[in-house]
């Protein structure tokens, strides 16, 4: 069933990253190899035997990513935060923009609920300091909140020069495969956590009764129902989305479990059959995905992506790319987005943007007031 025509695999081996740290929630090793390729041809990449081979696929389904090689290493002890002095942060677009694109794209998906269903919109700041940001030590620090799978990996950019940096620390689980259980965690509404507690548990009531959120939610779970299916034996879902908590933001969640018919599936054609989902692209994909074309004025690059590792026998565990940024020297580039339905309000969506911004700018230190 997952036998795809055997055309020439086109890859690039890439040794000029060899030594860089890789750290993907407790695993944490130095690159040996990466190889290039896209996500479609991923699981027809030789492995080495022994050990979990790390990885990071862009948005795009078209567009490589990079299949990492690691020798084991001692984590790097986290230090304090980072002492800089000049700052700029730049809004792409600015709050209005995307609450304009957010009540264009609501008002599409209530004139035409079949042709768009929900699409996910995202923004992006653009932060510059006058230090080089250490994408270690800032992955680190998101590993204080262990709800989330916290992550640094190099990316290549070719011709010697240093690589960029994914850095973050998702909550959100795509895909995991033991022999032939598999399993996929969606999350897909939202509401920013309260310091007070009694106000903490008043807004995760709301997000539970919210139709709005619920409808962002069942787009999801239905959508990773739909194509699992076919593909396993016995596939269980529970009737409503719980509650999930990351140290600042509550989310709707669902854990999907299930068998697979044929336990030899790659799990990397299980991410490939799923990314991207309804929780980062929207429903139907196409529309959503012109949408999103048309309303961000930034290229997504490996946001709202997947990265995880596999081993030899083709199991593994594949997260969704999020609440990260694109480190480059002393620049980052954070992201983050929010599901719009036809109930959608732009100034909630811009606020919980700004929420899940959070974790990202407490991280690399970016003061409230910037
Ligand atoms: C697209 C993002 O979050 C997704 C995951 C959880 C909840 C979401 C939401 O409520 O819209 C999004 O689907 C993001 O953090 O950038």
């Amino acid at each position: 069933m997952h036998q795809r025509d055997q055309e020439p695999l086109q890859i690039s081996r890439d040794t000029g990253l060899a030594g860089a740290p890789l750290l993907l929630g407790d695993d944490y090793g130095r690159v040996r190899t990466v190889v290039t390729a896209p996500l479609a041809d991923a699981s027809r990449v030789a492995l080495p035997a022994a050990g979990r081979h790390f990885g990071a696929f862009p948005f795009a389904r078209n567009e490589p990513g990079h299949l990492y090689e690691t020798a084991p290493a001692q984590p790097a002890a986290p230090s304090g935060a980072m002492t800089t002095t000049g700052r700029t942060l730049d809004r792409l677009p600015d709050p209005a923009q995307y609450g304009a694109a957010v009540a264009r794209a609501a008002a599409t998906i209530r004139r035409a609920p079949h042709a768009l269903e929900k699409v996910v919109l995202a923004r992006a700041l653009d932060y510059r300091t006058d230090a080089a940001l250490d994408p270690v030590q800032i992955a680190l620090r998101l590993a204080a909140d262990r709800a989330v799978t916290s992550y640094a990996f190099p990316l290549p950019q070719g011709a010697g020069a240093p690589p960029r940096w994914l850095v973050g620390a998702t909550p959100e689980l795509l895909l995991s495969k033991t022999g032939p259980r598999i399993a996929s965690h969606p999350l897909a509404g939202s509401i920013r956590r309260q310091a007070d507690p009694a106000a903490d548990r008043a807004a995760a009531q709301q997000l539970l009764a919210s139709r709005k959120d619920l409808t962002e939610h069942r787009v999801v779970v239905e959508y990773i129902h739909d194509l699992l299916a076919p593909h396993c034996r016995d596939l269980a879902i529970p009737a409503s989305p719980g509650l999930e908590q990351t140290a600042s933001m509550w989310h709707l969640g669902t854990r999907i479990e299930g068998r697979l018919r044929d336990d030899a599936m790659p799990c990397l054609d299980l991410v490939h059959l799923l990314h991207p989902t309804p929780a980062v692209a929207g429903h139907p994909l196409a529309a959503a995905l012109e949408t999103i074309t048309e309303a961000e004025p930034f290229a997504r690059d490996f946001y709202a992506g997947t990265l995880g590792w596999v081993d030899a026998q083709n199991d593994g565990a594949w997260h969704v790319t999020l609440r990260c940024a694109i480190i480059d020297g002393q620049r980052a580039r954070l992201f983050a987005g929010a599901g719009i339905v036809g109930a959608s309000q732009p100034d909630d969506e811009v606020a919980e943007t700004r929420a899940k911004f959070i974790a990202m700018r407490s991280a690399l230190g970016i003061s409230d007031s910037l």
